[in-house]
């Protein structure tokens, strides 16, 4: 007991509360993290809890510490060697040819923003940038030149027809860096959606998209919730955008984790006089606070600090829809969202049929690029994807953004076919992506190893990995139904091709038996 307090950090949680206690205390006690500890204990040990463990956990082990510190070293040993193999499959997954065949060539139409020069030629520069410098916020000096551009910015100027960012972007590092450690201005809450978001501000003028931590990450999601009913989850937007990065789509905008103050980075800081009105201390101390929205936004689901520090995930904003407006699509494999009927899809074997012959899906790559869209939806569990979007100025031929995944990698234990069925219907699958699948079927680029590496590099894997083991394996199992599906619509092809042939050049090594490409 002694030792406990000796290292109780400052920033450690209250005791939980007693025991059952009223149901509010429950659900405040569910939304801090104060059951993570004992959890861990209870879990196979992991090199980034080892990390954190050394104080807290392992003095709660205090009689045979001696013995379990000598058993940690070589687990972690071990653990470390093994991210370390990880991580080298990672980078030879994107050093594979697969993910580095040229695209289409990139015209100025294809970008969707374009730095236009000034008009008047007698001045000297060629564009500026020129903001009235607000309070907490830079005085900016951009220029046309791409070197003076904050990394927000050189995002959205990147973005094209074909994808959000390039393989391997230059850029990422340092907006990834940007959303987890810069200095936030300014907190408000985005108004639209169901469940509370804030969009959070930086001194150069960049923004994310914040989304907080609701539940344990591993709390599989109750068997008796509708999906639509189900709370977000914030480590499932980090864990979307390394899945669909893996995948080679890279269309879900780059997502950090991030340990937010709730007092110093949210209250002190906002305008949001409806937000900061719904600030509060639990009755065990934490800070919390739960915003206006259509649903969960009361006392009774506050999110809540530890005391103050929360977990969340940040998305890097698009470009605002008055620079890029975007056109939202109703998916046509549109769950019903009632808890009693069925949609058209879910009784007519034959409904691809007759979604293939509509525009858009009657030309060009939409159904291939919405069947990508449902094999992310599969892997990862996510029932939830009413609608798409894509950037107005790019028409039809462009590719489909990946947003909203914060209902995804709910049930480990389950795997949910339906989400597959436009795959099972249409039985059609570009080339590219077909190839990506097997190669990550395969043991040098296993799915769950290349997810589990690319994870390792949020900030938040320093609290506990962002996905629990079983969600890993999860994916390997789910990744190997979408290919027997893919198998079975090539045994039974009706006379139509079952793999759009993106990739002509790459026809030779389209032979599944070719695992090794
Ligand atoms: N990174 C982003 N940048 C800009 N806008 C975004 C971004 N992510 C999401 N949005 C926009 O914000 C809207 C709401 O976001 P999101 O769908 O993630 O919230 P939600 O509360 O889960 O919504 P819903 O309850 O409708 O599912 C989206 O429809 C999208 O248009
Ligand atoms: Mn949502």
């Amino acid at each position: 007991l002694v030792s406990l307090c000796v290292h109780r950090q400052p920033c450690d949680p209250p005791p939980p509360p007693p025991s059952p206690g009223t149901p509010t205390q429950r659900g405040l006690a569910r939304t801090t993290h104060t059951a993570a500890g004992v959890r861990a204990l209870a879990e196979p040990p992991t090199d980034a809890k080892q990390r954190r463990s050394s104080q807290e956990d392992a003095d709660k082990a205090l009689p045979v510490k001696g013995r379990k510190n000598a058993t940690s070293r070589k687990e972690l040993v071990n653990k470390t060697e093994s991210l370390e193999s990880d991580l080298s499959k990672l980078e030879a997954l994107f050093d594979h040819p697969l993910y580095n065949t040229p695209g289409p060539a990139v015209t100025a139409d294809d970008r969707l923003l374009k730095v236009k020069p000034k008009v008047k030629t007698s001045e000297k520069s060629s564009l500026m940038w020129v903001s009235a410098s607000q309070e907490g916020y830079e005085d900016v000096a951009w220029n046309s030149s791409r070197e003076s551009h904050p990394p927000w910015l050189r995002f959205h100027l990147a973005i094209s027809r074909w994808q959000l960012y390039p393989h391997r972007d230059p850029n990422m590092d340092a907006l990834v860096q940007e959303l987890a450690t810069h200095r936030i201005v300014s907190a408000v809450q985005k108004s639209g959606g169901t469940q509370l978001k804030l969009v959070i501000s930086f001194p150069n003028y960049g923004q994310a998209m914040f989304k907080p931590m609701k539940q344990q990450r591993d709390d599989e999601t109750n068997y008796n919730l509708f999906y639509f009913s189900d709370f977000e989850r914030h480590n499932a937007e980090i864990a979307a955008f390394h899945l669909d990065r893996i995948l080679g789509f890279r269309r879900i905008p780059p997502v950090s984790g991030r340990l937010v103050d709730v007092v110093k980075e949210i209250k002190d800081v906002t305008t949001d006089r409806k937000l900061a009105r719904t600030f509060f201390t639990s009755p065990v101390g934490n800070v919390c606070f739960y915003g206006q929205c259509s649903y969960y936004c009361s006392t009774e689901h506050a999110v809540c600090g530890r005391p103050r520090a929360l977990e969340a995930s940040l998305a890097a904003m698009l470009p605002d829809l008055s620079l890029a407006p975007r056109r939202s699509w109703r998916s046509p494999w549109r769950r019903s969202y009632s808890r009693s009927k069925l949609a058209k899809w879910e009784t007519d074997p034959d409904y691809c049929s007759s979604v293939k012959k509509v525009a858009p899906y009657d030309r060009g790559t939409r159904l291939v690029d919405f069947m990508d869209m449902i094999i992310l939806d599969y892997l990862m569990g996510n029932m939830d994807r009413h609608h798409y979007e894509t950037f107005e100025n790019f028409g039809n031929d462009t590719f489909l953004l990946h947003l909203d995944n914060g209902r995804a990698f709910g049930r480990h234990s389950k795997d949910e076919p339906s989400i597959l069925a436009p795959l099972k219907q249409c039985c059609r699958i570009r080339r590219s992506t077909w190839l990506r699948l097997l190669l990550l079927s395969t043991p040098q680029y296993r799915l769950s190893d290349v997810m589990r590496a690319s994870l390792s590099r949020d900030p938040l894997h320093r609290v506990a990995p962002l996905l629990a083991e079983p969600h890993l394996a999860a994916l390997d199992r789910r990744l190997n139904a979408v290919l027997k599906t893919v198998s079975r619509c090539q045994k039974q092809q009706r006379g139509e091709e079952v793999v759009y042939d993106d990739l002509p050049h790459l026809k030779s090594n389209s032979d599944p038996k070719n695992k090794g490409i």
